[in-house]
């Protein structure tokens, strides 16, 4: 028998060898960069686009392969064949192409996440091997095969990895998330590697890993879809920038730079959603009747006068004629383009139409190339241009709709499917700033009144032979450089046609409105209104998503109470869906004590088995009503004492309802709390912060005080409940009211 200790030196040798091995790809592909650098900015216009093209592959190549320095080798498995395979964050090979680690996402390391003992997959043992820095620190085992297990029944229980699991559970939080690739469990294995295709629903209460499990399937999708996804993209949506930002460290430690990453709120390039209002307003205007009402409202923009205008045009008359403005509409209608383009054509039946008046009147026969002076006359002539623009306006989505919200009357005749309650809620100001819930309806809008494109559209028919050029002459540069493991010709191309700084997928994708990615990811889903799902579901035509969240945390009022009431209208019916059972987050009493409020609440939410138990982490501290703050205060204050690490790590939140929030960081500033900054907005890298419950969405810390539970039950259950499931160690609860039922 060898000892632990003779174990973790012979994992050190090969860890020694795979960092080794980083270290020379590292070296390898700076040269590579510094070469095409050196080049200088002379050439042609082609040479130098390649050589950007280059350059940025050879960036995001380095980035790649320093962002995998943490835990590069974490799993080993021994195989029935006698033979050994290393599973790490990404897969490399010696220069004679024999493998050193494999990439955790590719087939051959599947059975590292889901072999068992009652299924072994060829296993017979699996190994942690536990590192800090580039030293191994420890290994720990399972062993699959029963007849080498001795007897040992413990092998065979409770969670895979369970050592390495539970430190990565208890380590202080650092306001940022950390991927989960060394101990991901085999129910969340199984949703990262489902197939590509189709929506794929994931239901799962707090602390489940939902967002862990999306992001590490989007880095799963991009490497065994790369063909498909490098160069239509993967979009990933959350709930707030907060949110993006707590986040935004797990895909490139996964070796993923390019997801792009956004909000509903941020989905139309060049719209700024700073406007806030009241949850029934927004309730409104994410209702799916809505997508009516801006269809009607554009159908509203194409009027036919009530009379007639009669222009002077060098001593002759031309009238433009109700009769003739209803006919040109309704022809062009029936070409079914967006209002912008079909606008052409109504304009350019109606100066046919003026044109004939015009020529009627004269007395010589106008030869055919005079006809088109007449047309460019008539098209510049002021009246007309007045008379056809109120009859089929040119629109932009922000005009249409803030026209819409602005006129009482514009209302009345486009939503008549609401009710004079509901139109009043949607009243007001033409300059008032749009607010996350009108941006999908910018997005319907846009859809609906286009972009004149003709230029656009010859350009693309350009493009289209420059590029059959450019993929060819990408495919002999990659053959000759050997640069076809990482990059496909067509992306190279890509880069090449960009010209300037070379843009990737995900910077071309983000700057689009129009874009339309290869699968879309989006958390917390269950806040999404029908029209933002309209939003969302137009940028991916093959309706490729994964979803997830958990339908007990809801508290947009637009959102959904059940997925299938949320779903089924949109994806007719055509989802599937996967549960997560395990709270890896919060501590079971914690967690047990919110499943029993959020019952007493009556919110329908998922069973939860708990990972760990913690002693004492649940406290709860009655005060007097004008002590609540001060209380808050010295709570979190004494928490971040004891969370607070050397290494920086350790966070505590402060959650009370929005009224609270204020005060609370005045209170918080003036006892010294080392709260963010003011004006700095949520700084997650602050040890101590104040929030909502809903600014603390899909976030988590060390230790959350809660502040007075009745206050935020009342605005909703589903606020409590992800407030009370945010803490990893203990929640602290501070109340002068009696507590909500369940405590
Ligand atoms: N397999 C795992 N190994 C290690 N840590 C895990 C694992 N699964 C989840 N976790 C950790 O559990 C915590 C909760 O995960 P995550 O935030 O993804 O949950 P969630 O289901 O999205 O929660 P919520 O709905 O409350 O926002 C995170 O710290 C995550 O890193």
């Amino acid at each position: 028998m060898t000892t632990t200790d003779d174990e973790i030196a012979l994992e050190q040798r090969q860890v020694d060898v795979v960092y080794g091995r980083l270290d020379e790809l590292r070296a390898q592909t700076r040269a590579r960069l510094a070469a095409v650098r050196r080049q200088g900015p002379s050439g042609s216009p082609q040479n130098r686009s390649e050589r950007d093209a280059f350059a940025t592959l050879y960036e995001d190549r380095v980035a790649q392969l320093e962002a995998v320095e943490e835990r590069l080798v974490f799993g080993r498995l021994d195989l029935d064949d006698d033979s050994t395979r290393y599973v790490g964050r990404i897969g490399l090979t010696d220069p004679e192409q024999t493998p050193l680690l494999t990439d955790w996402r590719a087939p051959a390391a599947r059975a590292f996440y889901r072999a068992t003992a009652a299924h072994p997959d060829g296993v017979r043992r699996r190994r942690h091997v536990v590192t800090r820095g580039r030293t191994v620190t420890g290994v720990e085992d399972e062993v699959l095969d029963l007849d080498l297990l001795d007897g040992d029944p413990d092998a065979l229980a409770g969670l895979s990895g369970e050592g390495a699991l539970l430190a990565g559970l208890r380590a202080g939080r650092t306001g940022r998330m950390g991927d989960i690739v060394s101990t991901i469990q085999s129910e969340q294995d199984a949703i990262i590697r489902s197939e590509l295709t189709g929506a794929l629903v994931v239901q799962g209460g707090p602390g489940t890993g939902k967002t862990a499990v999306a992001l590490h399937r989007a880095a799963y999708l991009l490497y065994a879809h790369r063909r498909v996804l490098e160069r239509s993209g993967v979009l990933l949506v959350g709930p707030s920038r907060t949110f993006l930002r707590y986040i935004d460290q797990v895909l490139p430690s996964l070796g993923e730079t390019g997801v792009v990453t956004t909000t509903i709120s941020d989905l139309v390039p060049g719209v700024v959603a700073s406007g806030t209002e009241p949850d029934e307003v927004a309730a409104v205007k994410g209702r799916a009747v809505m997508a009516q009402v801006i269809a009607r409202a554009v159908r509203d923009r194409q009027r036919v006068p009530a009379g007639p205008t009669s222009v002077r045009l060098d001593g002759r008359t031309v009238v433009v004629r109700p009769s003739d403005v209803s006919q040109a509409i309704a022809r062009a209608r029936r070409l079914h383009r967006p209002h912008n383009l079909a606008r052409v054509a109504f304009v350019r039946d109606m100066l046919g139409r003026l044109a004939s008046q015009y020529v009627e009147q004269l007395a010589f026969e106008v030869p055919a190339d005079e006809r088109g002076e007449i047309l460019e006359e008539l098209r510049t002539t002021r009246e007309i241009r007045i008379a056809l623009n109120l009859a089929w306006m040119p629109l932009t989505p922000q005009k249409l709709l803030a026209d819409l919200y602005a006129k009482p009357w514009r209302l009345e005749s486009a939503a008549a499917q609401l009710s004079p309650r509901e139109r009043a809620l949607l009243a007001r100001d033409a300059d008032a700033p749009w607010t996350p819930a009108d941006v999908p309806l910018l997005d319907e809008a846009a859809e609906l009144l286009g972009e004149d494109d003709q230029a656009a559209r010859a350009q693309a028919r350009a493009a289209a032979d420059a590029r059959q050029r450019e993929v060819a002459y990408a495919r002999q540069v990659l053959e000759q450089t050997g640069g076809g493991a990482f990059v496909s010709a067509e992306l190279l191309a890509d880069r090449f046609a960009s010209g300037g700084p070379a843009l990737t997928t995900a910077e071309r994708a983000a700057a689009d409105r129009s874009w339309t990615y290869g699968h879309v990811v989006v958390d917390e889903a269950q806040e999404l209104s029908a029209m933002a799902w309209r939003a969302l579901l137009r940028r991916v035509p093959t309706r490729s998503l994964t979803i997830v969240g958990d339908v007990a945390q809801t508290s947009s009022a637009a959102g959904a109470r059940r997925w299938a009431s949320m779903l089924d209208p949109v994806l007719r019916g055509s989802w599937r869906q996967a549960e997560l059972t395990v709270n890896y987050r919060t501590p079971a009493q914690v967690a047990d004590t919110a499943g029993r409020v959020a019952d007493a609440a009556g919110l329908a939410r998922s069973p939860l088995t708990s990972a760990r138990e913690v002693p004492d982490a649940l406290e709860v501290s009655k005060v007097a009503p004008d002590e609540l703050t001060d209380a808050a205060v010295t709570a979190a204050a004494t928490a971040s004492r004891t969370v607070h690490d050397e290494s920086g790590a350790g966070r505590v939140a402060v959650v009370a309802a929005p009224g609270r929030v204020a005060a609370l960081r005045a209170a918080g500033a003036d006892a010294g709390l080392a709260l963010p900054a003011a004006g700095t907005g949520l700084d997650l890298d602050a040890p101590v912060v104040v929030l909502d419950p809903r600014e603390a969405k899909g976030l988590e810390f060390d230790v959350v005080v809660l502040v007075e539970p009745a206050e935020v039950l009342e605005q909703s259950a589903g606020d409590l409940y992800v407030a009370m499931t945010r803490p990893t160690r203990a929640l602290h609860v501070v109340h002068s009211r009696d507590l909500p039922a369940g405590f």
